[in-house]
């Protein structure tokens, strides 16, 4: 045998025992939260049309999409991310309602991004999708639903950053920078280097409130007292002035949600998603430098699929969270653990229906027959390691 066939490539793994139960009860978990909240399943496929996640949509770049053609000589994208494939299902199946749509999943995306730092190129993720509603209660119900999605989890040490895109769009639009500049400028506020942003402003002649409001670019955990100031300085600036008020009302229905002290405000936030259109957050904890949370308003991507319909949703990606809990040595409750009944042939009837019995009564059953290879000191000591509720001997 090649050893090689043993082996996984870069970026993806095998998960199993344990580590795949507590998964998948983390899953059902987040699935069931979301369902309280109104949400309705939907599954859309792990492959779609290159076009699904072209240029214009503004989801991963070409690059980092894993490509392949079927018979036909169509190209075909393993999905970097679902929103793009929700956002095409509402507009087949759903053109014509007014009234909110609530989806809610679980799947895996994929992106051939570098194997730097070991990252993961294959990722679960459980998400919520509102279509249909422009409001500032929608981007709330996001927020709040993250927050309770963690809590329920088991964390209790984390941070949602929320920022709006509008607020650097409209910095860089008041400043009147070319192109390359405005990309510049983005390199380095992705890189954390304000004072790059800062050297590069004082250069220029910029209205004072101007050069205040890209001061505000560097500080992080932005308090409402900040954004009420940011707002003086923005009146003469629609588009940065309406995205500090719209933060300042979603701060106050996250205070009806009693989620306030989970949330903070990052003004030079950016997402690696241009379709992004208003809030955006992400979310973060201990024990993982990846973010646990992704999501934010997309207004325009529907329209791509012909439906003309203001959105928003998140993510929580649900490897980082897993990575994260384990590092906080925070148990993810096991659903049911197994019962063993080992039999041999003479007993396999009483075996059978002992077995039919416990299943009946909600209980895991796993009939393991002794053999000539086997014996029960064998799954005496097996038993331990898997992690076993009660072993049955019907012999
Ligand atoms: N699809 C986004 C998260 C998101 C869901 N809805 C809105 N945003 C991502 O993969 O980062």
């Amino acid at each position: 045998m090649k050893r090689e066939l043993l082996h996984t490539p870069e970026g993806v793994r095998d998960i199993y025992s344990e580590e795949c139960e507590r998964k998948l009860a983390l899953e059902n978990g987040i699935m069931s939260v979301l369902r309280t909240y109104g949400y309705h399943p939907i599954q859309t496929p792990a492959f779609e049309f290159f076009d699904i996640f072209g240029k214009e949509i503004g989801s991963t770049p070409s690059k980092d999409l894993y490509k392949f053609f079927d018979r036909e000589g169509n190209t075909l994208v393993l999905r970097p991310d679902i929103t793009p494939s929700i956002a095409r299902c509402a507009s087949k199946y759903f053109m014509d309602e007014k009234i909110p749509l609530r989806f809610c999943y679980t799947g895996n995306t994929f992106i051939n991004n570098s194997s730097y730092q070991g990252r993961l190129k294959e990722c679960t993720q459980s998400g919520a999708e509102l279509i249909g509603d422009p409001s500032v209660d929608a981007d709330a119900e996001m927020i709040s639903l993250a927050v309770n999605l963690l809590k329920n989890a088991g964390l209790t040490d984390f941070q949602i950053s929320i920022g709006h895109v509008d607020f650097l769009e409209g910095l860089l639009k008041a400043a009147g920078f070319d192109e390359t500049t405005e990309e510049e400028i983005k390199d380095f506020i992705s890189n954390k280097n304000f004072y790059a942003v800062e050297e590069l402003v004082k250069h220029v002649s910029l209205d004072p409130d101007l050069i205040d409001l890209f001061g505000m670019l560097k500080t992080f955990m932005i308090q409402t007292s900040h954004i009420k100031e940011a707002k003086e300085k923005a009146k003469n600036y629609e588009k940065i002035y309406l995205a500090l008020e719209r933060l300042e009302q979603l701060d106050e229905i996250l205070k009806l949600y009693q989620v306030d002290q989970y949330v903070s405000y990052e003004l030079a936030m950016l997402s690696g998603l241009e379709y992004y259109t208003g809030i955006i957050f992400s979310g973060y904890t201990f024990g993982t430098g990846e973010a646990i949370v992704k999501g934010g308003r997309y207004d325009t991507l529907l329209t791509y699929f012909g439906k003309n319909a203001p959105a928003t949703g998140f993510v929580i990606v649900v490897d980082q969270l897993m990575a994260a809990l384990s590092r906080q040595n925070i148990e993810i409750p096991l659903a049911n653990r197994n019962i063993w009944i080992v039999y041999n042939c003479q007993n396999q009837a009483n075996a059978i229906t002992i077995a039919g019995k416990l299943r009946k009564s909600g209980e895991n059953v796993e009939l393991m027959k002794l053999t000539k290879d086997t014996s029960r000191e064998m799954f005496e000591a097996y038993a331990e390691n898997f992690n076993i509720k009660d072993v049955i001997y019907c012999l």
